[in-house]
């Protein structure tokens, strides 16, 4: 069996890929953000604050037959921006691009952070990391993907996040029409709840790639690539007009720059992201001040091959074998 969801990005930055998920018995369809970087789903739900839940899509079990209260269950998660949700726990139907899983838990937010109340385009999150990540106490429950692997075709799920265009989440199966390189492998690293990896090198607009080996993660629910100041700044040598912005907390430059493309090496393939994909929006509409889609990684203590990167590839997430490949698209 296999499963396939379009995916699409939530405003001009690619700032989230909204994905719709059905839950319950009759299906309630929601708006989720898919996030290797996290293993728990939670929604917006009937018990999510009336004045936190309004202009986002809800989730009520108690209009669903199959859902059930999973007692005495609880969970909270703060995220790498600082935002933060919790609440408690129901099993139901979840069922992703055709595939159901009869039993996942649904996490179910009492409290969400005000990143989230004005988030109106998502309704919370599918965690597609390990399930060592969950947040569920007193027992810890399974991803969606964890759930539904023993009955897919093959363990695995694939990512093809767009520039401004519909994607896909394919589950079970590897469509590699979607690429146009080979697909290369390198081991997965899940012990901490994410997609851990280590690319081999990398360089800047065409060069030859270096030996510098970069570890960090693939993950989804990240809109940027965030990679050490030594890195970030042989990038930024190489565009004019690049300077820190204090007030947007990143480097900005002139919207009119050709910018030069990056690339990275991993699985013995070589993944080059075009300046264009790393021009992410001006800074405010009309603004001739752009943001960059390469920014530091220095406060948050690990490097993230975040949507930026992902856009450049065809991503193959091997549980099974416990492996990322990548693929030039
Ligand atoms: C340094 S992780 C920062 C990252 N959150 C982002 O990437 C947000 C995403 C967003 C949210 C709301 C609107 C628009 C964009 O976007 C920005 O932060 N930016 C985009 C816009 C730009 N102008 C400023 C920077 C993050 O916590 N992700 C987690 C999932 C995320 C949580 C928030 C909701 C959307 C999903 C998750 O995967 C983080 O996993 C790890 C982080 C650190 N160790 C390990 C794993």
């Amino acid at each position: 069996q296999t499963g396939s969801a379009n995916t699409n990005p939530s405003d001009s930055a690619d700032d989230e890929y909204i994905t719709s998920v059905s839950i319950g018995t009759p299906a309630q369809v929601l708006p989720l953000d898919f996030d290797t970087g996290s293993s728990d789903l939670w929604v917006f739900s009937s018990e999510t604050p009336k004045s936190s839940a309004s202009g986002h899509v809800t989730y009520s079990p108690s209009k669903s037959s199959t859902a059930k209260k999973l007692s005495g269950s609880t969970w909270s998660i703060e995220y790498g921006d600082k935002s933060s949700s919790s609440g408690d726990v129901y099993t139901d139907v979840v069922t992703i691009g055709g595939f159901s899983v009869k039993t996942q838990a649904v996490e179910s937010a009492t409290k969400v952070s005000t990143q989230f109340v004005q988030d109106t385009v998502i309704s919370g999150l599918v965690g597609l990391g390990f399930d060592i990540g969950n947040q569920v106490s007193p027992r810890p429950q399974k991803t969606w993907f964890s759930n539904a692997a023993s009955s897919l075709a093959e363990p695995l799920f694939t990512a093809d996040l767009r520039h401004q265009e519909t994607g896909s989440y394919n589950f079970g199966f590897i469509d590699t029409s979607l690429a146009k390189g080979t697909i290369g492998y390198t081991p997965a690293d899940g012990s901490e709840g994410y997609w851990g990896f280590t690319a081999t090198g990398y360089s800047v607009g065409g060069a030859q790639l270096n030996r510098n080996s970069i570890t960090g993660i693939a993950d989804t629910g990240t809109t940027l690539l965030l990679l050490p100041d030594n890195i970030v700044d042989a990038y930024y040598n190489n565009v004019e007009s690049a300077e820190y912005d204090d007030s947007q907390e990143g480097v900005v430059f002139d919207c009119s720059e050709d910018l030069p493309s990056f690339s990275f090496g991993v699985g013995g393939q070589t993944i080059t992201i075009s300046g264009d994909l790393l021009n992410l929006t001006p800074i405010e509409e009309g603004s001739s001040t752009c943001f960059g889609g390469l920014q530091s990684s220095a406060d948050i203590g690990i490097n993230i091959f975040g949507d930026v990167a992902l856009k450049a590839a065809l991503v193959v997430f091997d549980l099974g074998n416990e492996r990322l490949g990548w693929a030039q698209k």
